[in-house]
């Protein structure tokens, strides 16, 4: 089942929530949707679960074009908003039921049993969503949106609020489920996103900055290195430490040198080459990689 995303606009006044983005989901992956507060995420997810009309551009479900078939389209999805509606003064199963009949299922409390059982409801079944906790709360907006077994899930930041036990948790049925379904996830977290995704989609202002596997984000991650290099000589100008394969240089005190290089292992070797060579004693040495959140920075604040 694939989701096709084309040229989507939303515009508010002279802002664009979303400024003509495009991409492709596909069965069995799950995608992290990434971006800073306000760059579009949710207005996105709203456009792809046809919940919002996009200006331009346009959403398909396995061909079924969302604006122009929303029902049969929405038939295929399972949607948890980021505000995640829910009737507090339902019991869970009761509020399940009535999904359920919503989405017109004939055996509803077969698969009521499923859901509860796919999101660890059972102790809380009985409950009025009142009196559950903010994880838990999260859960049953989860398992309504897992009712029918829909091949689509777009969940909007389905572990905001939750605490680190209940984050694992509701990871964990999101991996699961991601084994054979559409999955497109929406978080403000890297580290989130590596530990359950095959794939992150960075958006910023409304457009996308970064659409990749992300062992090809960490490819980039590792494609510049700084090496700091600090001196008992404090006599040395930047210049000096101009080698080969140096991007740039910084002199951060008198006799410290921060190097900026896409090739960290070849410009040790030249730095500890050209010290012997100019005797010169090197008090300290080391190298750090960019991390993935120095990378989602750049990509998102240019910095
Ligand atoms: N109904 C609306 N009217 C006016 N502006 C809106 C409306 N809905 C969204 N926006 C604006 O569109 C931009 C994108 O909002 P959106 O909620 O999609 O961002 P987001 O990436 O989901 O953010 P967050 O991570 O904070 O939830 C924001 O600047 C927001 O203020």
């Amino acid at each position: 089942m694939s989701v096709e995303v084309k040229h989507l606009v939303k515009q508010y006044g002279q802002q664009y929530a979303v400024n003509n983005i495009s991409f492709h989901l596909q069965k069995g992956q799950i995608t992290g949707f990434l971006g800073p507060n306000g760059a579009g995420k949710s207005t996105t997810m709203k456009m792809i679960t046809g919940y919002l009309m996009p200006d331009e551009g346009m959403v398909t479900v396995n061909g079924i074009e969302v604006q122009r078939n929303p029902i049969d389209a929405k038939k295929m999805i399972g949607y948890l908003p980021e505000t995640n509606a829910l009737y507090y003064d339902m019991y869970v199963c009761e509020y399940l039921y009535f999904v359920a009949g919503i989405k017109g299922i004939k055996n509803k409390w077969q698969e009521i049993k499923k859901v509860i059982e796919l999101t660890g409801l059972q102790v809380e079944k009985n409950k009025k969503i009142a009196q559950l906790s903010k994880g838990y709360k999260q859960r049953v907006g989860l398992a309504a949106a897992l009712i029918n077994s829909p091949e689509v899930l777009i969940l909007d930041e389905p572990t905001s609020g939750l605490d680190p036990n209940q984050i694992v948790e509701i990871r964990n049925v999101i991996k699961q489920q991601g084994s054979e379904k559409t999955v497109l996830f929406s978080s403000h977290t890297l580290q989130e996103v590596t530990a359950i995704c095959d794939r992150a989609i960075i958006i910023n202002e409304g457009k996308i900055v970064a659409d990749d596997t992300l062992q090809n984000l960490q490819h980039q991650k590792n494609d510049i290195a700084t090496i700091t290099i600090s001196l008992r000589e404090q006599h040395l100008q930047p210049q000096a430490l101009q080698l080969p394969e140096v991007d740039r240089v910084e002199m951060t005190a008198p006799g410290t040198f921060k190097l900026y290089t896409r090739q960290e292992q070849l410009v040790r070797k030249h730095l500890l080459a050209f010290a012997l060579q100019e005797n010169l004693n090197i008090i300290a040495l080391q190298s750090e990689q960019q991390s993935l959140e120095e990378v989602f920075r750049k990509l998102t604040i240019g910095s």
